[in-house]
């Protein structure tokens, strides 16, 4: 019960990493917050609390500033404060430069970038107004760190996510904040829908390990990241990542 009694938002908490993400902080003894816009983020938390977990699904679009500042009044609503925030929602669309429209650029900046910055900004402004820190965890990926010819906008974006991180970290650890990055390799979710089978025996074959993750071994590593087993780490990343960034 790593997590008991605190009050935890994932944002694309409908699906993947996300998911696995709201089902391990519930177990933990976490009060959930769902943040998606797909709407089956409802049935994820139907589920859980059919089972006995205290979940709320708010449809939310990430990349709205107004819908995450109503985000994080229905979660002070309903459980009168926020102690954790995962800024997971993300995409994958993506080539290289010379075929990626503007269009396609700007949504995945938009959603995996300027989405963490506004999931993080009111996170804080909600911490600071109740006091006594809090925690957040970004979504970042091997490719904060390394690319490939098609992964364009998306490196970008965590590559700024990173550094986000990093900064966010200077800014607020004085006031207890707390704010790392969780950095995958390449995780089996719907994320990879896109990719056929050969495209991900190529994946596999990247990783030391010669298989892709699993969501469930992201969430472990979000939980400890989220929980005080982490109380000194701070502004940095945790590459959860089979070896593929050791090579
Ligand atoms: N699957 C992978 O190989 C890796 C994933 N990641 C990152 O992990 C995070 C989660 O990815 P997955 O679980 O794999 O993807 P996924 O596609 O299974 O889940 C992403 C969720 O985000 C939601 N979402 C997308 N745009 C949104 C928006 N504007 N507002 C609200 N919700 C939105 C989707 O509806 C979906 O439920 C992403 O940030 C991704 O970049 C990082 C490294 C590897
Ligand atoms: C596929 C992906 O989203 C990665 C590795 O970040």
């Amino acid at each position: 019960m790593r997590l008991k009694d605190k009050v935890a938002i994932v944002t694309g908490g409908a699906s993947g990493i996300g998911e696995a993400s709201v089902r391990a902080f519930a177990d933990e003894g976490a009060k959930v917050v769902i943040a998606d816009f797909a709407e089956r983020g409802q049935e994820v938390s139907d589920e859980l609390n059919a089972a006995g977990y205290d979940t709320l699904f708010v449809k939310t679009d990430v990349t709205s500033e107004s819908q995450t500042k109503h985000l994080i009044e229905k979660t002070v609503e309903k459980y009168g404060r926020l102690d954790i925030m995962y800024a997971n929602a993300g995409i994958a669309k993506d080539a290289p430069a010379a075929e990626l429209s503007y269009e396609q650029w700007k949504q995945t900046i938009d959603i995996n970038l300027s989405g963490v910055f506004l999931s993080d900004k009111y996170a804080i402004e909600q911490f600071q107004k109740q006091g006594g820190g809090g925690t957040i965890v970004n979504a970042g990926s091997i490719h904060s760190f390394v690319s490939l010819p098609n992964p364009t906008a998306y490196s970008a974006a965590k590559g700024g996510v990173k550094l986000l991180t990093q900064n966010l970290c200077t800014a607020y650890a004085k006031e207890g904040i707390k704010v790392n990055a969780i950095c995958p390799g390449y995780i089996e979710t719907p994320l990879l829908k896109e990719v056929d089978e050969a495209g991900l025996n190529h994946l596999k074959s990247l990783h030391p390990e010669g298989r892709l993750g699993r969501p469930e071994e992201i969430a472990k590593a979000v939980v400890f990241l989220a929980s005080d087993e982490s109380s000194f780490i701070n502004g940095t990343t945790l590459l959860a990542d089979g070896g593929y960034t050791a090579q």
